[in-house]
């Protein structure tokens, strides 16, 4: 009896970057682009490569580097979830021992100010991870992430009621800075988007484009509008606002970080008042709050 067995694997290539250029029929100078990512993992009957040191079964990374590539630019590519749908029905189509791929793509934001000039938009992208098993095709996985937004009020956020013990130090506040980079995921209900190929042929696109603009807006109208409570309350609002307006969210879930913003003590200045006018960034330590909000 061997002393091990394998318990899962999975392996492929991480980091495949590309730009595509879409040119404009009409004008050949007029161009959008997409700046992407990618990861794609292969699973299935691939243990003897890690057991017996058989390679037979091993679609080179180097491949699904190349096929990435390939599809790219062969195909219309309107959304990353469309084009990560592409890739997990392309490699458990093409292969027959390959029954499962997990997509990640992360696309960077450019804003076009010109027919083909473009401003990048920082460290804010959109991300979507796909998990597909061609044994259960109809319960894929699919999540679009909204990362490295980051925001700031500088009035209008509460903090207190909180639990107090002889540990607490924090005092209660009616007025504090709030400042987080936004991490929000949208987990895609698979039974209101129907199969993945409904979802390669471009059907589902605009209502993914619009999912994620509205997520986007929902989180500022709220950070903006409310008079927050806490971070908890606030991006649990946010959470059930993007569930009702969404009828293909199944789950929302944020992960936030609470920058901290602490106010100077000026008072040594010839007792000069500082009505949350100066403050020093706190790199860390940080709050991170954490939540995942379903349909009742
Ligand atoms: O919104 C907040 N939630 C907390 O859990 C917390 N804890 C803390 O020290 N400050 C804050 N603020």
């Amino acid at each position: 009896m061997a002393y091990s067995y394998l318990e899962s694997s999975c392996y492929g290539k991480d980091n495949v970057k590309f730009l595509k250029v879409v040119k404009n029929p009409e004008n050949q100078k007029d161009h959008e682009i997409m700046e992407c990512n990618v990861q794609v993992l292969l699973k299935g009957q691939l243990d003897v490569s890690y057991t017996e040191a058989d390679n037979k079964v091993i679609v080179p990374t180097d491949t699904v580097k190349n096929t990435i590539l390939v599809l790219a630019k062969k195909n219309k590519i309107d959304t990353i979830e469309s084009f990560a749908s592409l890739l997990a029905l392309h490699f458990t189509k093409k292969y027959s021992h390959i029954t499962g791929v997990s997509v990640k793509i992360i696309q960077q934001l450019w804003n076009k100010y010109h027919e083909h000039s473009f401003i990048h938009g920082g460290a804010e992208t959109k991300e979507v991870e796909l998990e597909y098993d061609e044994t259960k095709p109809k319960e894929y996985k699919l999540v679009t992430t909204l990362k490295g937004l980051t925001v700031l009020k500088s009035t209008n956020s509460m903090f207190h009621g909180f639990n107090v013990c002889e540990y607490t130090t924090l005092k209660p506040t009616n007025d504090r800075i709030l400042s987080t980079d936004v991490l929000m995921k949208l987990e895609y209900d698979a039974s209101e988007l129907g199969s993945l190929e409904t979802v390669l042929e471009g059907s589902k696109d605009k209502l993914f484009t619009d999912v994620f603009k509205n997520c986007r807006d929902t989180t500022l109208t709220i950070f903006k509008n409310e008079n927050s409570a806490s971070v908890q309350a606030t991006m649990f609002n946010m959470a059930t606002k993007i569930l009702e307006d969404n009828k293909a969210a199944k789950f929302v879930t944020y992960e936030l970080p609470n920058k901290h913003y602490i106010l100077f003590n000026l008072e040594w200045f010839d007792g000069e008042k500082n009505d949350n006018e100066l403050f020093y960034p706190a790199s860390d330590p940080n709050g991170l709050i954490k939540c995942t909000v379903g349909r009742n």
